[in-house]
């Protein structure tokens, strides 16, 4: 039987066209995901090495939870797919994303040694809930391994709620949520984030040699 997905598809196809309109696909990087079933598991994925600037019948595809496609289909699934199964698998979450941008390979390359990077007296980390007066936001950066299986284990290990974010170093970054709003939501935070430190720290530095 035909799986009916129409409504993952619209909605994950919306979120597509806003970070596109962002420019944050560039060179058909970036893939995004969202659970179609949960058991037994199943989500769709951004076919792999499209331009993700455009809308089409083949931008998606559906698969299982090791990321094989589970109807016929002469697409291949993002390159990338490991990853968001994991967040499936060991999350509750609905959507997961994952995008390159200039603002987040800069700062994982800023703070890799540090292997994360945390947010403070910030207004924007309350979009991740974070209320309290004390509160911070720290998002884990892990190696780019080549190797997506080995990328994948490195990045589950990080996957211990259902939201989230994760720092590719000089790679991207993969957010999840609940579903595509929460998802979104937090990836827009993140990037007003990074690129609000790389300011400061750039007028920062501009400020010791006036
Ligand atoms: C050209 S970007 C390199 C691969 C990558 O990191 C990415 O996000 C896109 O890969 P996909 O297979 O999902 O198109
Ligand atoms: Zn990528």
């Amino acid at each position: 039987m035909k799986m009916n997905y129409e409504n993952q598809w619209n909605e994950l196809a919306d979120i597509k066209d806003e970070l596109a309109q962002r420019d944050w696909f560039m060179g058909t990087s970036g893939n995004l995901a969202i659970k179609v079933e949960n058991s037994p598991l199943s989500f769709l994925v951004t076919a792999s090495g499209k331009d993700k600037r455009k809308r089409t019948s083949e931008d998606f595809l559906l698969v299982e939870q090791n990321g094989l496609p589970v109807e016929e289909t002469t697409l291949k699934p993002s390159a990338e797919t490991l990853l968001h199964c994991k967040v499936f698998q060991q999350s509750k979450a609905g959507c997961c994303l994952h995008v390159h941008t200039v603002a987040n390979n800069v700062i994982s390359e800023l703070f890799s040694e540090e292997r994360e990077v945390t947010f403070k007296e910030q207004e924007l980390i309350k979009a991740w809930g974070k209320w309290g007066q004390e509160d911070s936001l720290t998002i884990p950066i892990i190696y780019n391994y080549a190797h997506i299986p080995r990328l994948a284990e490195e990045f589950g290990l990080h996957v211990n709620e259902d939201h989230g974010a994760v720092l590719i170093r000089n790679h991207g970054i993969t957010v999840w949520g609940k579903n595509g709003f929460e998802a979104k939501k937090l990836l827009e935070a993140c990037e007003f984030l990074f690129q609000y430190k790389i300011t400061l720290l750039q007028t920062k530095r501009m400020e010791l040699f006036n």
